[in-house]
């Protein structure tokens, strides 16, 4: 049994130091991510948040510790190296381009080309597959966006973020890092996000969730790791916390509260 837990571990990080000149902004960070698990990374403003996920993303290099993805140690040097390992990362600015069309951003610097050789030597692209693939993706995630023909600038917030997590998870994400998707999203969209983070949770993909919404973490995360002041807090199950014992776990009000085994 002890195996099968083991193997299920996607994301570990373990004891990451990350300063800035003089600035210690995490300090021996340690956790685990298991797959299909959806977990909260929560924190006060400069709790190391962002730091922590840009390490995990490939942005900044740790100064010290360990990533491991599927229980082996990557070295992400490069955005890239993280998307490699299986790491997507949804920013808030989502990376998307407005003026593209749903195809062309979800194939944004991956594009398919023509068959034909002569087309592809060209460098015609494949629209008709990367159509046909994105409709996949898209399928995948119950969509409701209108038309992969629209415009980015024609949908909403949520259709927005549907298709960044598509794009995600049709890189063939393991793991997908989700920087408040709901922050600058109505009730309504909000739910539909939250239940497009429960599809591909329930389809396998780990999902770190980073988010100052209590209400958002209660609803859609099974676990929440908290930092307080570039340390790892707390590490509890989110059916054993109420809003109130996260908020205290954020501020510090709680000390520090880290599961033997997450
Ligand atoms: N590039 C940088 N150079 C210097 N200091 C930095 C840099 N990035 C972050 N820091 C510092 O590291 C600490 C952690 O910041 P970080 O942005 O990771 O926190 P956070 O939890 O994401 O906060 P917020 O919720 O406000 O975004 C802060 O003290 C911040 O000032």
């Amino acid at each position: 049994m002890l195996r099968n837990e083991l193997s299920q571990t996607i994301l570990e990080v373990k004891e990451i130091t990350k300063r800035f000149g003089g600035v210690e902004a995490l300090r021996g960070v340690s956790f685990k991510v298991n797959k299909g698990e959806v977990v909260g990374l929560l924190g006060d403003n400069g709790a190391g948040k962002s730091t922590l996920v840009r390490c995990i993303s490939g942005i900044h290099p740790p100064d010290e510790g360990e990533i491991l993805i599927a229980g082996k140690a990557v070295k992400l040097d490069s955005p890239m190296d993280a998307r490699k390992a299986g790491i997507e990362t949804v920013f808030q600015d989502l990376a998307i381009i407005p003026e593209f069309d749903v195809v062309q951003n979800l194939y944004l610097n991956r594009e398919i080309l023509s068959t034909n050789p002569v087309l592809r030597w060209l460098g015609w692209l494949d629209a008709k597959a990367m159509a046909k693939r994105s409709q996949k993706s898209l399928n995948r995630l119950s969509s409701r966006i209108p038309s992969l023909s629209e415009k980015i600038v024609n949908l909403s917030g949520g259709q927005r973020q549907a298709v960044a997590i598509a794009r995600a998870v049709s890189w063939g994400a393991e793991i997908v890092i989700m920087d408040e998707p709901t922050a600058a999203l109505g009730v309504e969209q909000s739910a539909q996000v939250n239940e497009l983070i429960k599809l591909i949770s329930s389809q396998g993909v780990a999902v770190l969730l980073i988010s100052h919404n209590m209400q958002h973490i209660m609803e859609t995360c099974d676990r929440a790791v908290v930092l307080y002041q570039g340390r790892s807090s707390a590490d509890v199950a989110i059916r054993d916390v109420d809003k109130n014992a996260l908020v205290s776990l954020i501020t510090g009000a709680s000390g520090s509260l880290l599961a033997e085994s997450a």
